[in-house]
């Protein structure tokens, strides 16, 4: 597993989360296989992992919504329900329904007042671009807009812990920017933020510690670089004159994958170095030839697909 986050905690510090070996089964199934992490005061934490990893319920587990068949769940140092209590977590869920009869202002309204540390409910729904439709029915709403009062709902009281899974599914490239904006400004004023998400490149842009989960375990912990040094591959791309001799590139030294599309051939590399040496050995003369680190998408594929064949 990659090292540790580079955010510094004191040994002393109350984790906002603690997970200690916990495990949770459906029937034969191991969502979460025996999964151990500490999250700290003022993190932006991304979640990761492919569809049927864990994260769903390792976010339940840590909301007191399911409950772990072994190991310890601390929020606060409390359990999960007492800090819940104490309005101590914001949640923002990939389903949660939302009541149908209101409108959005008497909804945020309502959150607001069972929230033990109450925000405004004026100023909830500005921050979530709500006010020009608040007094529009909840089941009237666009997925966007569903999303946007699931958000605001997250946010209706000063919670130390913002818990958001796939929060912005829906919303448009500018409902998404803002949403990440105030996301910021949150953890800016110190509070955590942990959010489960499909789109690699939020978790690149806003989130200063990356998780991977695989199979309910946990493959990668660190920061977003530190996930890319970990694959350790590299993209080599170039343009090649002629016919393109396919099987030849594909017995390239420490290759992970190759394309051709036209002249144009991309391909990984555990080694680019001895790749690109073999590729000269070949008698082709590459031209515009480009080396680059990967993406955190290529990278989060490359780790998860080089657990899958070490699992098979
Ligand atoms: N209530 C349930 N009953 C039975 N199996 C379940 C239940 N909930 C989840 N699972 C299984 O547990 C595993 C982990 O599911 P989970 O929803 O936590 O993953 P995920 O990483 O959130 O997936 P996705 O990216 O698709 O949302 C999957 O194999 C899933 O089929």
């Amino acid at each position: 597993m990659v090292g540790m986050t580079t955010t510094a905690a004191p040994a002393t510090t109350t984790p906002v989360v603690g997970f200690d070996q916990v495990t949770k089964t459906y029937g034969s199934v191991r969502a979460v296989d025996g999964l151990s992490l500490r999250l700290y005061p003022g993190e932006t934490v991304a979640l990761l992992g492919p569809n049927g990893a864990g994260k769903s319920t390792t976010l339940d587990l840590l909301l007191g919504l399911k409950q772990a068949d072994g190991g310890t769940v601390s929020v606060f140092g409390t359990s999960p329900r007492e800090a819940i209590v104490a309005g101590r977590v914001g949640a923002m869920l990939q389903s949660g329904g939302l009541m149908d009869e209101v409108t959005v202002a008497e909804l945020v309204k309502l959150a607001c007042s069972l929230h033990p540390k109450p925000y405004k409910a004026d100023d909830v729904l500005a921050r979530a671009s709500l006010t020009q439709i608040a007094d529009r029915k909840v089941n009237k709403l666009s997925g966007g807009q569903a999303q946007r009062v699931r958000f605001a709902l997250a946010t209706a009281g000063d919670s130390d812990l913002i818990v958001l899974d796939e929060p912005t599914t829906g919303m448009d490239v500018s409902a998404r920017h803002a949403f990440w904006a105030t996301m910021r400004e949150q953890a800016d004023q110190g509070r955590t933020v942990l959010f489960a998400t499909h789109y690699l490149e939020e978790a690149d842009a806003i989130a200063d510690r990356v998780l991977v989960l695989h199979r309910g375990r946990l493959l990668a912990d660190g920061t977003a670089a530190e996930i890319k040094a970990k694959a350790g591959a590299r993209r080599v791309s170039f343009d090649l004159e002629g016919e393109i001799d396919e099987a030849g590139l594909r017995g390239l030294p420490f290759l992970t994958s190759v394309d051709v599309s036209g002249q144009t051939v991309r391909i990984q590399s555990s080694d680019a170095d001895a790749t690109v040496h073999a590729l000269y050995g070949l008698g082709v003369y590459p031209r515009n030839l480009e080396v680059a680190g990967l993406g955190l998408e290529q990278a989060f594929v490359a780790i998860t697909e080089a657990e899958e064949a070490k699992q098979s």
